[in-house]
Formats: C-alpha cells, sequence, structure tokens
C-alpha cells in the first residue's frame, strides 16, 4: 500500500498517541510470568504487540480483552507445539528468547518475518548460553531455546542494548544465582522499572565502570496493575511534523517521559523548537507529562554518540527535523541503525537525496545538509520499515512538494491509527 503527504497549514489540536510499545511488550511478558493477574490498561494494539500477546498464549497463558483492559493469567509456561511467530518484532523475539531460558522444562524454536530473520540475535544468545540455557541455531532466527537450571552471570551490554539487558534479567528469575548488567551508559530502564512493580526490586549503580543492575534476592513475580503512557517514539512523528510546520500548535496528553527516552526532545529543544512541558506526575512507576510542541524555526544540532540509546528509534523522525534546519547537523554513534527493522542509515541517506536534502553517512555518523526548508516531491522505498515511512510522510507534510511511500501497511507495527492522528491535526496524508 502506498500513502502520499501533502504539504498543506499548520498543524493544530490534540495528538491522541497510543501506549508505550516497549512498555506493552513488558507489561504482557512480566503478567504471563506471573503468579496471579495482572491488568494492563493502555496497551499498544500494533502488530508487534500481538505478536508477543500470541506468543504468551502459545506457552499456554491465558489473555483476555475487556472493554478497557488487557487481562492476563499468569502461570507456568509449556513448550508451545510449534514454532513461535514473533513477527517483525525483535523486542517480542529477544525478550522471550531470555524468559524461557530459565524455566528447564520449556522448549521453544523462535522464528520471525523476513526483516526479524536478518537482525543478529547472538547478542542474546550468547549471554544466555553462557548461563547455562541451550542454544540450537546461528546468529539468525529460527533459534530454539531450550531452558535449564541457570546460574549466574554478570554481563558488559555493549553497546547499550536494552533487548539484550531485559532477556538477561528475564532469564535471571530462573536463578537464584547473582545476574548483574553492567551499561557503559544506561539504556531504558522499563524492565527494572516494572520489576519493581511485580514486587522484584532490581538494583542500579553508577560506578566507575558504569552502571550496575542486578537482580535482587526476590525473583518470583507477583501480578499487579499496570496504566502504560503514550509511546514517545510514536508521538515523535506528529511532534517533529509540528516544530518543522510554521504556526503549528500539536498537544500530546500522558507522554512517558522517562530520560532514557527522551533524547530527541532534549534534541529537538536544543535545536530551538517550542516544547513544553506540564502536569508532570507519576504512573505506574513511570514519569509522564503533557507535551506541547509548537512551529519554529530550526538550528542543526551536534548530538554524540552517549545521547544515542535515549532516541535510538527516534533517528529517522530525528533526521527529518535536521533536514529543515538551516545548516548542517551531525549524529554520531549510529552504527545499530544499520541492524533494525531495515538499514535504517541507509534508507534516511536515500529518502532524504529523493527530496533534495544532501546526507552523508560517515563511518557511524550522519551529516545532514540542512537549508531550511524541503523540496520533496519523491517516491520513498520504505524497505518494510514502519519508522521510516512515518518519517517520511511526516516530512510530505511540511515539504513544498508532496511525499508518497509504499509498503505503508508495516506502519501497524508500532502505531496503527497514524493516518487518523495525524489528520486530526490538519496533516493532508492519504
Ligand atoms: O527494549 C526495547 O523495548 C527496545 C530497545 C531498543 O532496541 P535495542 O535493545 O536493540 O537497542 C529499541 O530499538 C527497540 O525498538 C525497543
Ligand atoms: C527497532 C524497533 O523495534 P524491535 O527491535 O522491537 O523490532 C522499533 O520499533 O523501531
Amino acid at each position: 500500500m502506498k500513502l502520499t503527504a501533502r504539504p498543506g497549514g499548520p498543524l493544530i489540536g490534540e495528538a491522541a498517541i497510543p501506549g508505550d510499545k516497549s512498555s506493552s511488550h513488558r507489561a504482557l511478558i512480566l503478567g504471563a510470568m506471573a503468579t496471579g493477574e495482572t491488568r494492563i490498561i493502555g496497551l499498544l494494539e500494533s502488530e508487534d504487540v500481538l505478536s508477543t500477546v500470541r506468543a504468551i498464549e502459545a506457552f499456554g497463558v491465558p489473555v483476555e480483552r475487556s472493554d478497557d483492559a488487557w487481562i492476563v493469567h499468569g502461570q507456568s509456561w509449556q513448550s508451545p507445539e510449534g514454532p513461535v511467530d514473533c513477527g517483525n518484532s525483535g523486542t517480542t523475539a529477544r525478550l522471550l528468547m531470555g524468559a524461557v531460558a530459565g524455566m528447564p522444562d520449556v522448549r521453544a524454536t523462535f522464528t520471525g518475518d523476513a526483516s526479524l530473520s536478518a537482525r543478529p540475535m547472538k547478542r542474546v544468545a550468547g549471554p544466555l548460553a553462557r548461563m547455562g540455557a541451550t542454544i540450537d541455531g546461528g546468529e539468525y532466527l529460527p533459534i530454539t531455546v531450550a531452558g535449564g537450571r541457570l546460574g549466574g552471570i554478570e554481563y558488559r551490554n555493549v553497546p547499550a542494548s536494552a533487548q539484550v539487558k531485559s532477556a538477561i534479567l528475564l532469564a535471571g528469575l530462573g536463578t537464584s544465582a547473582s545476574v548483574s548488567v553492567v551499561e557503559p551508559w544506561p539504556s531504558r530502564d522499563h524492565t527494572e522499572i516494572m520489576f519493581a512493580r511485580f514486587g522484584c526490586p532490581v538494583s542500579v549503580d553508577d560506578t566507575p565502570d558504569g552502571w550496575v543492575i542486578s537482580l535482587g534476592e526476590k525473583r518470583k513475580l507477583s501480578g499487579c496493575g499496570l496504566a502504560i503512557g503514550a509511546d514517545p517514539s510514536a508521538a515523535a512523528f506528529p511532534l517533529v511534523a509540528a516544530s518543522i510546520t510554521p504556526g503549528s500548535d500539536v498537544l500530546v496528553r500522558g507522554m512517558l517521559v522517562n530520560p532514557l527516552r527522551t533524547g530527541l526532545y532534549e534534541t529537538l529543544e536544543a535545536m530551538g523548537a517550542d516544547i513544553e512541558l506540564s502536569n508532570e506526575r507519576i504512573q505506574s512507576g513511570e514519569i509522564l507529562a503533557d507535551v506541547r510542541v509548537r512551529g519554529a524555526r530550526l538550528a542543526p544540532c551536534h548530538v554524540g554518540a552517549e545521547r544515542i540509546p535515549a532516541m535510538i528509534d527516534e533517528i529517522p523522525a530525528l533526521a527529518i527535523a535536521c533536514a529543515f534546519a538551516d545548516s548542517e547537523s551531525v549524529i554520531e554513534g549510529l552504527s545499530e541503525l544499520r541492524i533494525k527493522e531495515s538499514d535504517r542509515l541507509g534508507s534516511i541517506v536515500a529518502g532524504l537525496a529523493a527530496c533534495g536534502v544532501t546526507a552523508i553517512p560517515d563511518g557511524d555518523s550522519l551529516r545532514i545538509f540542512g537549508k531550511g526548508s524541503v523540496r520533496g516531491g519523491a517516491a520513498i522505498s520504505t524497505q518494510g520499515d514502519h519508522r521510516v515511512a512515518m518519517a517520511f510522510l511526516s516530512l510530505g507534510v511540511a515539504s513544498q512538494q508532496p511525499v508518497e511511500v509504499d509498503e505503508a501497511e508495516m506502519i501497524g507495527t508500532s502505531f496503527p491509527g497514524f493516518v487518523e492522528v495525524m489528520k486530526s491535526i490538519g496533516a493532508d496524508i492519504g
């Protein structure tokens, strides 16, 4: 399916952003591993999260949807009858591999679509095997994990991947041995926050060696109630579109503003974007706020590698903002972008060039030569990547000529209502 964004007037209104994808996966998986019932409000109902729902059902865990919540009836997992299809979702595959690793009676084969089957898995399989799980497979899916009686680990997580850290912590629930992950700079900490909600506090120490995240003595999760905040990675698209469209004024209510997820917003502010946070509050252990963005002239940015984990999925959106800045931006530390749903670095460079913007990859860095305005007038090949599709549709709302993207059905991976939300604030996308 193709979609086209056409330039129009300012974007005005409230953008209704669905629940955070990372938190939604974790709520389901922890709920499935817990004793008792977990009631989740605000779960993201996107393809990636539905892959996790189907996967935990395949492990014999009942999941129901009521009018206002998803309810997971946590219990002991059974080996599924067939392979567990993780679809397009790296988080599903990597976190579930970790969960199964710590369950001695469970064995499962994980598969995925063509994109997921080309993404590296040894980063997770390696530490799980070191802990004592039996792993059958190489770098790529399909991989079979047979859970075992695990030993402990102290794992240095480089590059700082929240999926790797989470897989190790989930596996660690199956052992009483010492389990810790050391990160040179911190990756998103939703697993740690949620472990505490389920009754298993995790300690985090800032040491000269890095952040040391360690499981405590308590390793049995108890079901709980959770409410999930709006996804800052999804909100990035309407909010960047508002930033680059003069006269815009867009509000997102209840957005997750966990500091390990707000790298994009801090960078936009440093570029001169008009961003206002209000009504900050804590919900289910996470910080939420209402975020208002108005159109502004943007200056270029220089982002160092240490800031990337806090904005890893927002680089396509940031690249669009940089294209509208008035000179050269540099974003460093982007090697992980090559192994997401597509080679995002390549997709961004090709897409920007088609829209008349020069962008040059330079090792792990990306240089984008903004000129204050963007021509557009291109058909973008998204390589089946939801974030690339949404980024270039956001560009097309503010460029001089329309922008078309292909494989737009992939947007449902993370943000099924994207087009309706963009239309609700005045964008012309169809
Ligand atoms: O833990 C998570 O929920 C995620 C972690 C990040 O991946 P890495 O762990 O590979 O950095 C991110 O890109 C992904 O979309 C979601
Ligand atoms: C990289 C992403 O997700 P995952 O790794 O779960 O496929 C993403 O949503 O941008």
